[in-house]
Parts: structure tokens; C-alpha cells; sequence
């Protein structure tokens, strides 16, 4: 009997489904990614990869697995890494088919979270928009120390520079914005704090209750984070950085795996789950 648990992929063509699917169906020996059976490699129609087999695409062995824009009826969880267009669909097709989800896809519009919270009513969804170990650990850490400097004589400048690869296609990265959205929670600020997306020309003194955002497009790089903690005198650069794309698969992978161990042997129930669930760092602000 086949224990695995049923596995499809949104996205898969894609960077990331390629890699998801490359570790789910044993491509790499990976402890997350053990457990699994892809059912599901889903693209657009117009895809040129459709119709060959998904295994193939990601560069290992036939898994018997064409890239199809049709759902499997049979998956019990999705992963997806796609585009913000392209969501909508895959979220309405999981909640049809009552199927847990992993959204990993970024630049998402505020209409869209707002149909997350309401799909997340009926099946439960992990929604992060960095599956890697050390990005939301270093989440963690930049939240600390900020904290840790909010009283700070003279004051510190909060800076995020985000590098990635030149197909990039949303900026700054999602996960730049949660960073910010951390940090900013974490300033207790008495002004709402301003988030400011590069600079140019007479700006102006920076004021005190900003933090600045820098996307810097750069070759084939797989993600990189730096948080400056600028003061006068000194300075504390928090820098995570992906050598390549797997730490956000296995994350993923590591993901669905939680979503599919509920206490009662199920999945997990209907809610917003995000990497501080699955990872255990939920309380350790
Ligand atoms: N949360 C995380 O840890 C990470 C998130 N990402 C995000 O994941 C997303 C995908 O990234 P990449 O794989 O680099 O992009 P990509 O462009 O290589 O892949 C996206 C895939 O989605 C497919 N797609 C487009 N329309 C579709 C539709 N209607 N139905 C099904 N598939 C469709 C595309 O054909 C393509 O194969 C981006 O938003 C990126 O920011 C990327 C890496 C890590
Ligand atoms: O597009 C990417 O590649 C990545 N996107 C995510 C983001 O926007 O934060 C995560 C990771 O940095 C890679």
C-alpha cells in the first residue's frame, strides 16, 4: 500500500516547481522532501513544456507525470510557485477539491489576501512568502534587534537591500515587505512608520521613522536579504542568502508535510498558517 502523501505542484515548469518536483519525486536524497508522490504538475496551457513528462522537465527521471493545465483529482496537498495571476484559479480549485495549500508565489494585490483570509475559512493554507529555514529565522533576529535598539541614543536607520536574479518579475521582493512589516511592528513607533522604496534626486534628511527598501537585479542570483541597522558610529548588517533554489523547495515540501499532520491524523484544520507555524518559531518573538 502506498502511504505517500499525494502531492500536485503549481507552477511546475516554473524555477521553483521544477525544483519541487525534482526533490518530491527523489531526484536528491532530502529528509522533507521524503514521503511524497507527485500526482500533479500543473502549468498554463500555453506552456512549452506541456504534455512532457514533469520529472524530465526538472531534469531527473520520468516520474510518468505530464505538465498539464488540468488538476489531478486525486492530490491531497498543493504546492504553488506561480505567478499572482495565476493564483486566483489555483486557490478556488483547492478550495472545490477541500485540498491543503502551500502559496509560495509573491507580489500578490491586497484583493488577493483578502480572498486567502476568506479561502483559508474552508481549507487550511500556509501563505510565506520565504520558505527558506534561515530567512525566517533571520526574521526573527532582525525583529530582536530591533527591539533591542528602538531606545537607542541618536537613533538607527532600518535599510533593506534585497538581491535576485534578473527574471525577477515583482519588486521588492515579498520578502523584503515582510521583513518591513516585522521590523515596523517591532519599532512600536508613536508616528506610523513610512516605508520607502529607493531614492532619488532632493530628498531631503531622512527622517526617523522610515525604513528604506533597495531590489538590486543581478544575474542568476536565488535571493539574498541584508538588513542594515545604521547608527552613528556603528552598524549592524543581518545578511541571508540562498546558494541556490532548494532551501525554498524543501521548505515548501517541509510545509505541506505539516499541513497534512492535523491531531487528527488528517490535515491540518481550516486557518492562515505561515513558516513560523510549520518551523515552531510562531512564539519566539
Ligand atoms: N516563498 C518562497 O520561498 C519563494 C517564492 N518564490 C515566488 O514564487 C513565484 C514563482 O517563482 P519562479 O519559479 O522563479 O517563477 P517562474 O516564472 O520560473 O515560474 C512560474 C511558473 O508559473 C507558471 N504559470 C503561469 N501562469 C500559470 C497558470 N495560469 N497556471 C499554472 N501555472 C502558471 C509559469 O508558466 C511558470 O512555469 C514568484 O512569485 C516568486 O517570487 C520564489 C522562490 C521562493
Ligand atoms: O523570485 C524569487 O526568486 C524569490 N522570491 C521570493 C520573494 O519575493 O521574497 C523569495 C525568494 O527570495 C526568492
Amino acid at each position: 500500500m502506498n502511504n505517500t502523501i499525494k502531492l500536485a505542484v503549481h507552477g511546475a515548469a516554473g524555477r521553483m516547481g521544477q525544483r519541487v518536483v525534482a526533490l518530491a519525486s527523489g531526484a536528491d536524497s532530502v529528509e522533507d522532501a521524503s514521503g511524497f508522490t507527485v500526482v500533479g504538475a500543473i502549468d498554463h496551457a500555453n506552456h512549452s513544456k506541456i504534455g512532457q513528462d514533469a520529472g524530465v522537465v526538472a531534469g531527473g527521471s520520468p516520474i510518468d507525470v505530464p505538465i498539464s493545465p488540468q488538476w489531478p483529482s486525486t492530490a491531497e496537498v498543493v504546492i504553488d510557485f506561480s505567478l499572482p495571476e495565476a493564483l486566483d484559479a489555483c486557490v478556488a480549485q483547492c478550495v472545490a477539491q477541500k485540498c491543503p495549500l502551500v502559496i509560495a508565489t509573491t507580489g500578490l494585490s491586497e484583493a488577493q489576501k483578502e480572498s486567502l483570509a476568506e479561502a483559508a475559512r474552508s481549507i487550511p493554507i500556509v501563505w510565506a512568502p520565504s520558505m527558506s529555514l534561515a530567512v525566517n529565522l533571520s526574521m526573527r533576529m532582525a525583529e530582536q534587534i530591533t527591539r533591542a535598539l528602538r531606545d537607542v541614543a541618536g537613533g538607527v536607520d532600518i535599510e533593506i537591500l534585497e538581491r535576485h536574479h534578473r527574471f525577477k518579475a515583482d519588486a521588492p521582493s515579498g520578502t523584503a515587505l515582510k521583513f518591513g512589516e516585522l521590523i515596523a511592528d517591532a519599532m512600536d513607533a508613536d508616528e506610523p512608520v513610512q516605508h520607502v522604496h529607493g531614492r532619488e534626486g532632493h530628498t531631503g534628511q531622512r527622517t526617523r521613522n522610515e525604513i528604506g527598501y533597495h531590489a538590486i537585479r543581478v544575474g542568476d542570483n536565488p535571493g539574498e536579504h541584508t538588513i542594515v541597522f545604521g547608527m552613528l558610529g556603528e552598524r549592524i548588517e543581518l545578511n541571508v542568502a540562498a546558494s541556490n533554489r532548494d532551501c525554498y523547495a524543501s521548505g515548501a515540501l517541509a510545509a505541506a508535510k505539516w499541513l497534512m499532520q492535523g491531531e487528527a491524523g488528517g490535515p491540518k484544520p481550516a486557518g492562515m498558517y505561515n513558516m513560523f507555524d510549520v518551523l515552531g518559531m510562531a512564539d519566539s518573538q
